[in-house]
């Protein structure tokens, strides 16, 4: 806590003070910017693309080039997650003996987790008909909350919120909720207390330990706990149920399948239940805000860009027509709207970050040296949205910037799932979510500016960064 002292050759950033480390200039610069992503990016310009940083008693590096960024998530020796208390949540699974860090164990589980996700069917129906489902109850819940003049204004930021859980909890448990359901009343209860306690940085009692025991109340710990803990119980109530009523030959999800290996007599030593409930508390943190964040973002552009809300239902009728939803086969015949997908991505993981990473050993990255167990983390914005990332007006959302030829091509520094090791496990499930939610609801509305209500364009700064709640005027389209 007391050493001010940098290791020799450690990236530039701003002087460490005793105990506090850095954190006050980021603090400062937070506020002066508004945005953890926009403090770090003015860090960037002032000591240079990888900055060092001392929070509390843990050594930060934030990567914000797009060349480093590419060799930090490239590198084997940063391949690690945080252990300690800034990743709380994983040191609570630990303490439960569930090891979910940067072990073999999680490799193993990654593989596993992979094969299932991109087999894409091993709920009763498969992924996407299971999401095509629920598109259409959305799009009917939309049309029974018309009003008698026959349009509504409804605040969109929330809007898909419950159908994400249920996409999510579907590919998991095998189960839908209605949206009236207690049971997902509480989930989406638990899960909105977790987020607006978790800060990207991590929480207060995460630099500062002590304050889990002086300060409970107040340095958000108590609330941490509970919130995880009564997550925990929700999803093991939920195993204790499946294990009563599983059917070998009829896996109604993730955890069925799960069951089988736990079932079987080879299994390997990494899988247990405990293993399997911090798996699934892990897609729920990390595939939710996510999802309905992305989606928030989406529809604040299509209201703020009338002109590409046109463009897309052209393709929608064209390609689909209007007897029947859009489908995950129509994918490709609507390049357009793949687009508007890929764009709603960029702006959203623009501004974020990945998810922490920690140094295995003591290692190198471009040039500065890294200490073992430094965390690192990337600030997407520098590839994504930054001046050197190439992006031409990158606050403006322009799905045609995808498009070359008539082909659709990424730019080498478009990375809203990061890649290597930890690349995201739900990139196929997040896209294929926004591109049946987005394209269904277009196919049947119209959305625009709630008059006397303009959207604002700024967002809440967080774990994940979100617009700023918005209204919708929402009319069928004719
Ligand atoms: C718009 C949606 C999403 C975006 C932009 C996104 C982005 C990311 C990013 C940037 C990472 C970190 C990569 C790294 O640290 O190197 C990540 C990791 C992860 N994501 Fe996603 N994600 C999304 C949705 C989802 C969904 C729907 C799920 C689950 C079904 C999910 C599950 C995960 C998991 C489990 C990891 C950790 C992987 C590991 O540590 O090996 N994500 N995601």
């Amino acid at each position: 806590y007391l050493d001010t002292k940098k290791p020799k050759n450690y990236p530039p950033g701003p002087k460490w003070l005793p105990i506090v480390g850095s954190a006050l200039e980021v603090a400062d610069k937070r506020k002066k910017c508004r945005y953890l992503y926009q403090a770090t990016a003015e860090m960037a310009r002032e000591y240079g693309p990888v900055i060092g940083l001392k929070v509390g008693k843990d050594l930060v590096v934030v990567v914000y080039g797009k060349h480093e960024i590419r060799e930090f998530l490239s590198s084997e020796d940063l391949a690690g997650r945080p252990k300690g208390l800034f990743f709380e949540m994983r040191t609570w699974g630990e303490r439960l003996g569930v090891l979910l860090t940067d072990s073999e164990f999680w490799q193993e589980q990654r593989r596993f987790i992979l094969r299932q996700l991109r087999e894409f069917g091993f709920g009763r129906k498969n992924m996407s008909s299971m999401i095509e489902d629920e598109t259409g109850i959305m799009v009917k819940s939309f049309y029974n909350m018309l009003e008698p003049n026959g349009s509504m204004t409804i605040n969109m930021e929330c809007a898909f919120n419950i159908h994400i859980l249920n996409t999510l909890w579907m590919m998991l448990a095998g189960i839908r909720y209605s949206p009236e359901d207690k049971n997902l009343k509480s989930l989406q209860d638990i899960l909105g207390r977790l987020f607006a306690n978790v800060d990207m940085v991590g929480a207060p009692f995460s630099q500062f330990p002590i304050l889990k025991f002086i300060a409970p109340e107040v340095s958000g710990y108590k609330l941490y706990v509970e919130t995880h803990q009564q997550l925990w119980e929700f999803l093991n109530e939920e195993l204790k149920r499946h294990k009563a009523t599983w059917d070998e030959n009829n896996p109604r999800g993730f955890m069925d399948v799960y069951l089988k290996i736990l079932n079987s007599p080879d299994r390997k030593s990494s899988f247990c239940e405990k293993q399997l409930l911090a798996i699934c508390m892990d897609m729920f943190m990390a595939g939710s805000e996510t999802t309905s964040k992305s989606l928030g973002f989406c529809f604040l552009n299509l209201i703020l860009y009338p002109d590409v809300q046109k463009k897309a239902q052209q393709e929608i009728d064209r390609v689909v027509g209007r007897d029947r939803l859009p489908g995950l086969t129509d994918r490709p015949q609507m390049p357009y709207m793949e687009c508007v997908v890929l764009e709603t991505l960029r702006v959203f993981a623009g501004r974020a970050f990945t998810v922490p990473h920690r140094a295995l050993r003591d290692t190198h990255l471009s040039g500065y040296f890294i200490p073992k167990d430094a965390m690192v983390i990337a600030n997407l914005h520098g590839a994504m949205m930054g001046p050197d990332s190439g992006v031409e007006d990158p606050e403006i959302f322009r799905p045609e910037r995808h498009m070359k030829d008539g082909k659709i091509t990424l730019a080498d520094t478009y990375i809203p799932f990061g890649f290597g090791k930890h690349r995201c496990l739900g990139e196929s499930l997040a896209r294929a979510n926004i591109f049946l939610f987005t394209s269904a609801l277009l196919q049947h509305f119209n959305f625009s500016i709630s008059p006397g209500c303009p959207p604002s364009t700024e967002c809440i700064d967080g774990v994940t960064p979100g617009p700023l709640p918005f209204k919708a005027l929402i009319t069928p389209r004719k």
